[in-house]
């Protein structure tokens, strides 16, 4: 995408959304994916019920706890947490197929997994917080979602103000008041990391090319 055809050599990137439920982060990864054919949506593993809509193997891979737990041991997951009482994981062999092509993964998971990431990929890990305009604004829209029964959408208001207190962890932070503004913001962002000198691994030869070595 970036320089057409002729592109520079670069190390793909770790790009991780995380917010408290239902401010919007699978939506504008839905939106950031649509254009971009240089990032992979990391689909995680989960043992949560199904949603209407989703779909086994795009959205999640949807799986028993002992599939889980077996998953975990072998050391399948480059992160896992529980969320709400599921639990949730990284496959690790996506992940690791795409970087090698130097190509980007995108990640929607919690502040847990965000910090696992940096642990285990410090340099190539970009992390951005979406926060809601406000509470009201947040509960709304998990509502009108409509996917998810009232006590779950409670226990996820319960725990926004955890999820949340962790924004300060983000390289950064977009508020999202609006779908088009917040799409742009984080596709700028994306633009601004992907330029950043140490992952154009291909430009040292370019520039020995054109000036020669002395
Ligand atoms: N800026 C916005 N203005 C109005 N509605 C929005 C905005 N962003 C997202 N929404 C709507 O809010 C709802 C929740 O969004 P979404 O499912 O993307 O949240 P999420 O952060 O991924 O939640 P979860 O963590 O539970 O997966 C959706 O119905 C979505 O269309
Ligand atoms: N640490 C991880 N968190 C994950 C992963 N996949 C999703 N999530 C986060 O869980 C909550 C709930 O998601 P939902 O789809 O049930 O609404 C949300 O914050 C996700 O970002 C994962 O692999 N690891």
């Amino acid at each position: 995408m970036i320089g057409g055809d002729l592109k520079v050599a670069r190390r793909g990137l770790m790009f991780i959304l995380s917010s408290p439920s239902g401010a919007g982060k699978t939506t504008l990864a839905e939106r950031l994916l649509e254009k971009d054919d240089e990032m992979v949506l990391s689909v995680s593993a989960t043992t949560r019920q199904r949603r209407p809509g989703e779909a086994h193997g795009k959205d999640y891979y949807f799986v028993s706890e002992e599939e889980f737990t077996r998953m975990r041991d072998e050391g399948e997951f480059l992160e896992w947490a529980n969320v709400f009482g599921h639990y949730y994981g990284t496959p690790r062999s996506l992940v690791e197929d795409v970087l090698r092509q130097g190509k980007d993964v995108l990640f929607d998971i919690d502040w847990q997994g965000a910090q696992q990431l940096d642990e285990v990929a410090g340099e190539d890990v970009v992390k951005v917080f979406i926060l809601p305009p406000s509470r009201e604004e947040l509960e709304r829209r998990l509502r009108q979602r409509a996917q998810d029964p009232e006590d779950v959408v409670q226990r996820r208001m319960a725990k926004a103000d955890a999820e949340m207190s962790h924004w300060a962890e983000y390289d950064y932070v977009i508020v999202n008041y609006d779908l088009d503004e917040s799409e742009e913001l984080l596709r700028s962002i994306l633009f601004a990391e992907r330029l950043k000198r140490r992952r154009q691994i291909g430009l040292a030869a370019i520039v020995k090319e054109m000036i020669g070595e002395g």
